[in-house]
């Protein structure tokens, strides 16, 4: 037998209907099917061909991508594609490039922090890429501490601009994407000085590059900030360093929805809070929520495809190995990881209904949900992020040796993800954002009732002094039981961090001396969150032969998997005995065996193409050897026999030893 009879075998084992699943992961079945068109569209098209990415050089891969980027525009055009299409076209395209920045970053500021005035001039510039823009706040010398900003934008009275300069080496600014050699303008966020006066860091319209020839504009230094980790990777973007020395604007191009200055230079803060100037960044978290549970269902696809097929030990009287993934220690690794990809996937699809929520509310002037619509996007970043790219990295281990190679799509994977543990927040800095709402939702009790995602902690009093009574494995079968001992959990930790806090004469000194516990505690509170989402979704209708079940299934793997992994919490604040723990453990393996025949069907769900997998070891159907032999032989060491440098570099060395063996 061959990979692809034992795929075909796997998949006879389903015991739900597939089709169904799909649809439950793509959120509806217009969702489905507008992405199932797009990645067809992408994979059927040669111009979007990445095998040949590894062997290209860094000029050649960013020209590569230039090219992807413009045929990708004309389809949208041609092809009239809706907003959705168009987001999914790019999705699948999986290159990083000047287009997630304009997309993703540079028109959501524009709508966010942008005034009506200023929009209606804007956005149709944008939109039609007539102008092409990034998003530049972080620096060489800050990124995390926004505040901490060095690039300067002072009002000058006389002519009605603002004078962007960059007064230090360490002001200028580095990382942004697309900044380097494409982008024609940028969002840039500079401290604003009236008079001499600071009035904080506000994003700023400014024009890099000429619109007629693309030169760089007088006054305006800008480069590539060199090679990052990987070979392709985020390689094939132009993320940026620039400079500027003194670069006129219009007044009128300060982004002046938060606050405005007037032309007699007065600074006037609207009704809404200054916090609202970080809002693009708010929106972006919540868009990488959404690709941790792409980038995970990806890896795990691969994984779990390659370890239906590869095979070790265990052979008898000449007969077939095992799969290594009917080995138990396979199935802990790899199982969790699926769930995680599904439960990221639900959060993601709550994260998104609560931002348009809080967005809806803003509009109405209601500011009370942005706090915790910070918190919940900070901190599920942060916790998304991170298991996704260990999560990668586990798959990437899951596959053995061959993981390791190219042709995998592991390391690829790995390395374009990466990044987004840092980029957008970096996941600990983010993790104590969530820990300053927690601390201060607690103080502030006594007077307000804690709602939403902080709910629970309105119920301290009793989950302060409840224990868990579960007294069986199949005990722990059981919704309540599972956010129970979640709440509790993190409540308790929450709740001791602030009373230690509170012993500190210096608030923010017991902050900085308890943060490693706090960022502990955030965690819990957002692993309560995802936890609690899944079962909500399981709440709702879920059509389809036995694809609710299966999901009860990963659900209970996510929550357990999560319990015994952080154990020593659970025990710690006393909640749980080891021996409720212990059963907890005992459940999660029998929950591994009732997921082992649905493996491959839960992969095929994620509805991935072999084009978007970019993957031997995940090929849909599961030809693995072959293939694997076809791609190395095109390595293009393998073109000729003999490999340039052999007659110049080893063939004297070898002449030599048959000179010396003369002798
Ligand atoms: C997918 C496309 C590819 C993506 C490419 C990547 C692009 C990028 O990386 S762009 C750059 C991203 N940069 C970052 O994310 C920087 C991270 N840093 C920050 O967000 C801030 O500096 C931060 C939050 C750490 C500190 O903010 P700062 O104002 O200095 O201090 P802080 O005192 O903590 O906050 C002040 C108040 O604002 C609130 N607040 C902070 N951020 C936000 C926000 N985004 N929304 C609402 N409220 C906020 C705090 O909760 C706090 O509230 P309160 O006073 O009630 O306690
Ligand atoms: C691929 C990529 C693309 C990017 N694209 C853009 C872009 O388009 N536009 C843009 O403006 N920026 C961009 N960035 C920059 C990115 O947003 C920043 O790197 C990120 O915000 C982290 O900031 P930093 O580099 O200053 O890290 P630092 O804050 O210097 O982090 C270094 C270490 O210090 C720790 N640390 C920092 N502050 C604290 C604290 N208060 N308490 C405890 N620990 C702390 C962190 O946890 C971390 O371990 C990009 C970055 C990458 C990698």
């Amino acid at each position: 037998m061959e990979g692809v009879d034992y795929l075909r075998d796997e998949r006879k084992k389903s015991e739900f209907d597939v089709e169904a699943m799909k649809v439950a992961w793509a959120g509806s079945r217009e969702a489905f099917q507008v992405s199932d068109r797009m990645a067809k569209l992408v994979a059927n098209d040669p111009v979007f061909e990445k095998f040949s990415k590894p062997t290209l050089g860094r000029k050649e891969m960013f020209k590569n991508t230039l090219r992807k980027a413009a045929y990708a525009w004309k389809l949208i055009n041609d092809l009239h594609l809706t907003e959705e299409e168009a987001k999914w076209l790019r999705h699948y395209i999986d290159e990083p490039n000047y287009t997630d920045l304009q997309w993703e970053m540079f028109v959501p500021a524009l709508e966010g922090q942008g005034s009506e005035e200023q929009k209606r001039k804007w956005l149709p510039l944008a939109q039609t890429m007539q102008i092409i823009g990034t998003y530049a706040q972080t620096e060489l010398a800050h990124g995390s501490n926004v505040q901490g900003l060095e690039t300067t934008a002072t009002f000058d009275h006389e002519t009605d601009q603002f004078v962007i300069h960059s007064p230090t080496l360490t002001s200028s600014k580095w990382w942004p994407g697309g900044m380097a050699k494409v982008a024609t303008h940028a969002i840039v966020y500079a401290r604003l000085i009236i008079d001499g006066h600071f009035y904080g860091v506000h994003g700023f319209i400014v024009q890099l590059r000429s619109l007629e020839d693309h030169s760089t504009l007088p006054g305006i230094t800008v480069g590539d900030i060199g090679m990052k980790f990987g070979h392709g990777a985020y390689n094939t973007m132009d993320n940026g360093v620039l400079r500027f020395d003194r670069v006129r604007i219009p007044r009128n191009q300060m982004l002046m929805r938060v606050s405005q200055v007037t032309k007699e230079g007065k600074y006037v803060q609207s009704d809404v809070p200054r916090q609202l100037a970080y809002g693009t960044m708010v929106s972006v978290r919540q868009t990488i929520v959404s690709d941790a549970s792409k980038a995970l269902s990806r890896a795990v696809c691969i994984a779990t495809r390659y370890s239906a097929i590869r095979r070790q030990f265990g052979s008898h009287d000449g007969g077939p190995e095992t799969q290594v993934i009917d080995y138990k220690t396979q199935q802990s690794r790899l199982f969790p990881l699926l769930a995680s990809a599904f439960a990221f996937r639900f959060v993601s699809e709550w994260l998104k209904s609560l931002q348009t929520d809080v967005k809806q509310r803003l509009e109405a002037k209601d500011f009370s949900t942005l706090p915790e619509a910070h918190a919940c996007t900070a901190g599920l970043k942060s916790l998304t992020t991170a298991a996704t790219a260990d999560g990668i990295e586990e798959c990437r281990k899951l596959c053995g040796g061959h993981g390791y190679l190219i042709s995998s799509g592991l390391p690829e994977l790995y390395a374009y993800y990466v990044p987004a543990c840092t980029y957008e927040g970096e996941n600990v800095v983010m993790m104590l954002q969530v820990a300053r709402f927690l601390v201060k939702t607690v103080s502030e009790m006594s007077y307000k009732q804690p709602v939403g995602t902080a709910d629970y902690l309105g119920r301290m009093a009793p989950l302060m002094h409840n224990n868990c009574d579960v007294q069986t494995a199949e005990d722990w079968l059981n919704p309540s039981a599972i956010v129970k001992a979640f709440e509790t959990r993190a409540v308790r930790m929450i709740v001791d961090c602030s009373q230690r806090i509170a012993k500190f004469e210096n608030q923010e000194e017991g902050f900085a001396e308890l943060s490693t516990d706090l960022v502990e505690a955030s965690l819990a509170h957002c692993q309560l969150i995802v936890v609690s989402t899944f079962i909500q979704r399981l709440k709702q209708e879920i059509p389809g032969k036995g694809v609710k079940q299966s999901l009860e299934v990963l659900c209970y793997v996510y929550a357990l998997y999560l319990l015994h992994k952080h154990q020593g919490d659970f025990l710690a604040t006393g909640y749980l005995t080891s021996k409720q723990a212990s059963l907890a453990n005992d459940q999660l393996k029998t929950l591994y065996s009732k997921v082992r025949p649905n493996a491959i069907a839960l992969v095929d769900s994620f509805n991935h193409t072999d084009h978007y997998l970019s993957s031997v070891l995940g090929r849909y159907d599961g030809n693995v050897y072959p293939k694997l032999y076809e791609a190395a032989r095109k390595d293009p060491l393998n073109d000729s026999d003999i490999a340039d440098g052999i007659n110049q570099y080893v063939q004297p060395i070898l002449k030599q030893k048959l000179h010396l063996a003369k002798l």
